[in-house]
């Protein structure tokens, strides 16, 4: 007997990007560099020094892709803006810029496929990492809120859904502390900086939004969510997964949903990087002003160990589930738990997964063809996770694959492809694989067997 899972009729089936990892033209119509043409261009930063010079060229091939979107039969399209081709320098607004899109969006609106902005997905132009650091600089909340605002006044009454940031642990904490990301610093106190000013940044976006009253528009945040999950029932390893909870998930959570930052990890943090002088008075209930929904990104879990030689006091061990290309266990039962804590402990607002998919070796067989059979095993997993919590009750509203087409995997470059749809980097042909298939069966029937 096949079991049918059923999805509500009104569900959002997506796909998603974002500007650097697909677009090119990175000096066409006014764009000047972001800090992600920087530091790929930097020796060492990204795998074979791959840049997003090129990636994809959807700036000039938008059309095309919109047109396979059709043809996978998406609902919905979400998509980043470049804040470098907006703002090329500090105070200077580039009509040229907007104009890609809301071509763009003109191109979805005539199929019908609705526009899902994300406002800042990690390509800060270099204007203003050169003022003091970029998001090290208070400043930059000003910067943003004048960005944010120009792309409401313009963008506004064709674009429903906005989300002001995309994965803020990784704009700060990968990008300013650990330093795989742009702009590669390696500082505890700058990655706590940044994160405070990018929440804030949001916060003061979302004032500004309320006050534009724009009709039928909403906005929220994406956040990268890893659920953590003790190596044994010792409860020093329950320990460690409550303060690789807070890493990875509370420090974001917390000010968003309760308005403060959680104890536990201040207390752990201020032994490292001492005051938490930089958050002023009135900035947490400006993080935390209402939104109307949350953007998830879920990949996989994490399983910890108690360390005590390690700053978080936990150690990541393996899972014993299959691994993707990225190194990252498969558990779409985890997303489950995840939802469902977002669900008891944080918000019954509306949730979108707005990111979820994996990099396997796609590669074009004989036939023409890329057999992805693991990809579509790794997204049926996990939509049957969602249909379960939906089922329950779970206030999930739809769901965006990762990615429409293969891109520029940051720090991994091309190496990684995550696409539903192959792309030939040297010809830039576009292979629909079979995922793209299946999910588009998906889409039209509204179940998966
Ligand atoms: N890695 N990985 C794939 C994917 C990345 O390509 C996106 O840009 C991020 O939002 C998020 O990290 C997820």
């Amino acid at each position: 007997m096949i079991e049918l899972v059923k999805f509500p009729k009104d569900f959002t089936w997506g796909v998603a990007t974002s500007s650097y990892q697909i677009e090119g033209a990175v000096n066409e119509d006014g764009r000047t560099p972001s800090i992600w043409d920087t530091f790929s261009k930097t020796e060492g930063k990204t795998y074979q020094g791959h840049t997003g010079d090129v990636a994809c060229d959807h700036y000039h091939r938008y059309k095309e892709d919109v047109q396979i979107m059709k043809e996978i039969g998406v609902k919905a399209y979400r998509f980043s803006i470049a804040w470098p081709r907006i703002f090329p320098e500090e105070g200077k607004y580039n009509p040229k810029g907007m104009d890609f899109y809301k071509r763009l969006v003109d191109e979805l609106l005539k199929r019908e496929i609705i526009p899902v902005a994300t406002i800042y997905h990690w390509d800060l132009p270099q204007w203003a990492y050169e003022k003091n650091g970029g998001w090290l600089n208070r400043e930059s909340v000003k910067w943003y809120v004048e960005y944010a605002s120009k792309l409401f006044e313009e963008l506004g009454d064709v674009i429903p859904l906005w989300i002001t940031h995309n994965e803020p642990w990784c704009s700060s904490i990968l990008s300013y502390g650990i330093g795989e990301h742009a702009p590669g610093h390696k500082d505890w106190r700058e990655a706590l900086i940044a994160a405070h000013h990018i929440l804030l940044s949001h916060g003061e976006a979302v004032k500004v939004f309320r006050d534009m009253n724009l009709k039928g528009a909403q906005i929220g945040i994406t956040l990268n969510l890893t659920p953590a999950y003790p190596a044994s029932e010792k409860e020093e390893d329950k320990l460690a997964v409550q303060y690789a909870d807070g890493f990875a998930n509370r420090w974001f959570l917390d000010p968003i949903f309760k308005g403060n930052y959680p104890e536990d990890m201040m207390e752990l943090y201020s032994k490292i990087i001492g005051e938490f002088d930089f958050i002023r008075e009135g900035d947490l209930e400006t993080i935390s002003v209402p939104i109307d929904f949350l953007g998830v990104n879920y990949y996989t879990r994490s399983i910890v160990k108690y360390n005590e030689d390690s700053m978080l006091k936990a150690e990541n061990v393996p899972g014993p589930g299959k691994k993707t290309e990225m190194g990252w266990e498969i558990s779409p039962e985890s997303l489950y738990d995840l939802l469902k804590r977002l669900d008891r402990e944080y918000t019954k607002l509306p949730m979108y997964i707005t990111e979820n998919g994996v990099a396997f070796k796609d590669e074009v067989t004989e036939d023409g063809r890329v057999h992805d059979y693991e990809r579509i095993e790794y997204i049926k997993e996990h939509l049957k996770a969602i249909a379960r919590f939906i089922e329950e009750g779970g206030n999930l509203k739809g769901y965006f694959v990762w990615s429409l087409l293969d891109n520029f995997e940051w720090a991994h470059g091309y190496s990684k492809r995550f696409g539903i749809v192959y792309v030939d980097y040297e010809t830039q042909k576009r292979i629909l694989k079979d995922s793209a298939f299946w999910y588009k069966g998906v889409i039209e029937k509204g179940v998966i067997e």
